[in-house]
């Protein structure tokens, strides 16, 4: 029998600290943008002979728009060009001392909270800066701007407001929609659209118009990740209004006080329906090349607008599609340790929403599509490897109809002559025991869920068991209390490495979350202006993650399943080049000036990404605003 737990005593808690960097790849250098010919076609005017920048701003105007302003870093003549003389100090700054400036200021913010909030305010000063201090610390702020400190700005959103970010639609403006959408496009084309309905937001559920921060964090990863050009991305939430009664019953609910939010109980129905419809059609009609992401939707609302929105336009659901894409990677280096293939898995999923369902999918069909001739799997054989359960525990054909939701496919749902014809429901402990599964998969939002006991239990019919407690932010995590020992983890939220007893070095739980392939699946869609986003795109840029994890890379069966989020730009990279493979072999791909060959493709696809540097401003007023 493995020991897979240590005494009591002697378990380790999962802290929340960042590792170094470590994969070894070519490097992601990269050239700005923010003139490429497909956002502004008369490019020539724009830019002068010596590639300085037409700006048509000046004044307060510049230093107050973020995506131009450089504040103490404008030149001296700059000043004089553009009328800042007497508002600015009067040394002039490198980017390298504002970044180190900004980052004295940062760290006097004493708590995380406070840290996102001074990052957002710096986002909304100087785009430039912001990305720039970013990156320099990334492992360290990534967690601030994003999972899981964004989960405490989202949910405390309408206390923390100041400003307001991306674009807002409610209902009461139906009639108006495109007037907003255009006015908020500012004339760009985008690349990019993050949107959110906030009724699912991580696992802190219905945060009403606090969605938006969802859909910015989302964007932010993107150019982080993925060079896409902040002036070319755009955040979006559909404010259909909330059923979370916290919200409904605070005075200071965005809604109410400034007429953002709509506060009203959640549209639901033909209204609902119709409302994105008009979102969807506003994008296919002014932003016919743009990647539309959509991001925490609840789970009916995700399944069907996925459904029915992704062979019109090149959509994405992250939840459902981004997520199912980094667990299978994970999930391949983790069989790459126990020699196993992906046939042979016995996959309890406990949580089975959109992160759930589309796991369950992704990992189904990449059975399918591996299965060899002489073990082959049809879909139907391979859903039975799945044991999917929910809140009523075991999803059965025994359950009442109300207690199994519409979107669970026929195969998944176990059978009667399996688990008994009654209504009885089956929690965890027992499924395990009755499974001896080999993979144990969490997206319930059950903080703990995953017991001593349970993993115990796990760990008597399998030498390493796969653990995957992949719920956000930490306190929602399944696995609250951990051990070292034998078990291949990966969480959604980052953790701590853990000891193992009898070794020296400590075990890196991967950390599973859907930002290490949703900006690379999104670049590439961009990238080849693909048509749709695939399912070959898709697992294309899965495979891609799976042969950078450490695991597989250095074939160490100690090493982490997943790259590291330090490298998550790297990374996100090289699966956007197989992404954008995969769109030219579907026959999406609309762009036409794709390089062949891999090295030529590489080096345009480098060129393409946006770059934290200040470009030198001319002053025109017919430049750009
Ligand atoms: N790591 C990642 O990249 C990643 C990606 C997406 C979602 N997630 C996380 O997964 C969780 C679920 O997200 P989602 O978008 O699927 O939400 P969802 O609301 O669509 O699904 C959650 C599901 O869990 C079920 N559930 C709730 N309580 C349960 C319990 N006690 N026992 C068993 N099942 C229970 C619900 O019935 C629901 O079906 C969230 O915490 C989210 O942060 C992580
Ligand atoms: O936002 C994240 O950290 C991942 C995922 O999309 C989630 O909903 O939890
Ligand atoms: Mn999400």
């Amino acid at each position: 029998m493995p020991s897979f737990h240590p005494p009591r005593n002697s378990l380790t808690r999962l802290h929340q600290v960042r590792r170094p960097t470590s994969l070894q790849i070519r490097p992601f250098t990269s050239s700005t943008s923010d003139l490429s010919p497909s956002s502004f076609p008369n490019m020539s005017s724009r830019t002068t002979e010596q590639g300085k920048l037409k700006v048509s701003l000046r004044g307060p105007a510049i230093l107050n728009n973020p995506r131009f302003n450089k504040g103490s870093a404008f030149s001296r003549e700059e000043r004089d060009r553009l009328g800042l003389r007497g508002r600015l100090p009067f040394a002039v700054d490198a980017l390298d001392e504002q970044v180190e400036r900004a980052y004295m200021q940062y760290k006097s913010r004493e708590t995380n909270i406070l840290r996102n909030s001074f990052l957002a305010s710096m986002k909304s000063q100087n785009w430039t800066l912001y990305y720039a201090l970013l990156s320099k610390y990334l492992i360290e702020m990534f967690p601030i701007v994003y999972t899981p400190t964004e989960a405490d700005a989202i949910s405390d959103y309408s206390h923390l407001f100041r400003r307001s970010e991306g674009l807002y639609l409610s209902p009461p403006e139906f009639d108006k929609m495109e007037e907003d959408f255009l006015d908020a496009c500012e004339g760009r084309d985008l690349d990019l659209i993050v949107v959110s309905d906030g009724e699912a937001i991580l696992g802190i559920g219905d945060q009403g118009s606090g969605g938006i921060g969802i859909s910015s964090a989302k964007a932010v990863i993107y150019t982080l990740a993925a060079g896409v050009d902040p002036a070319k991305a755009l955040a979006v939430t559909l404010d259909v209004g909330t059923n979370n009664e916290d919200l409904l019953k605070d005075d200071l609910y965005i809604g109410r006080q400034i007429h953002i939010g709509y506060r009203e109980k959640r549209l639901r129905g033909d209204k609902y329906d119709e409302f994105v419809d008009k979102f969807v059609g506003l994008v296919k009609k002014h932003q016919p090349k743009c990647l539309l992401h959509f991001e925490d939707f609840g789970v009916t609302n995700a399944q069907r607008l996925l459904a029915r929105y992704r062979d019109q336009h090149s959509v994405f659901n992250d939840d459902i599609q981004g997520t199912g894409a980094v667990t299978l990677a994970a999930l391949q280096a983790a069989i790459a340790v126990t020699k196993t293939k992906l046939i042979d898995q016995r996959v309890i999923i406990y949580g089975s929403g959109s992160a759930g369902l589309g796991i369950a999918r992704q990992l189904r069909d990449a059975i399918v599509l591996e299965s060899s001739d002489e073990k082959k799997a049809d879909s139907k054989k391979a859903s039975s490897q799945f044991w999917l359960m929910d809140r009523h525990g075991l999803i059965k054909k025994s359950l009442e109809k109300n207690k199994v939701r519409d979107e669970v496919e026929d195969d998944f749902i176990r059978t009667e002559e399996e688990w008994g014809s009654g209504d009885e429901e089956n929690g965890l402990l027992e499924v395990v025991k009755k499974v001896k599964p080999t993979v144990l998969i969490g997206t319930s939002t059950h903080t703990a869920a995953f017991t001593e006991e349970v993993v115990k239990e796990m760990s008597k019919h399998v030498d390493r068991p796969i653990i995957f407690p992949l719920s956000n932010p930490t306190k929602k995590c399944e696995a609250e209390q951990w051990t070292n020992g034998k078990a291949l983890m990966a969480t959604g939220s980052p953790f701590d490495p853990v000891d193992v007893p009898g070794k020296k070095k400590k075990y890196v739980v991967a950390e599973c979350n859907n930002a290490l392939i949703y900006p690379g699946l999104g670049l590439g869609a961009i990238l080849s202006r693909s048509s749709q986003m695939t399912d070959s795109m898709i697992i294309a840029g899965s495979k891609r993650l799976a042969e950078l994890a450490p695991a597989i890379l250095k074939n160490d069966p100690d090493e982490s399943l997943l790259p590291d989020f330090g490298d998550a730009p790297k990374v996100n990279f090289e699966v956007a080049l197989s992404v954008i493979k995969a769109a030219q072999a579907d026959k999406v791909a609309r762009e036409e000036d794709i390089p062949k060959d891999e090295d030529g493709m590489r080096k345009w696809a480098e060129e393409k990404s946006w770059k934290a540097e200040y470009r030198e401003y001319e002053y025109d007023p017919e430049g750009l605003r």
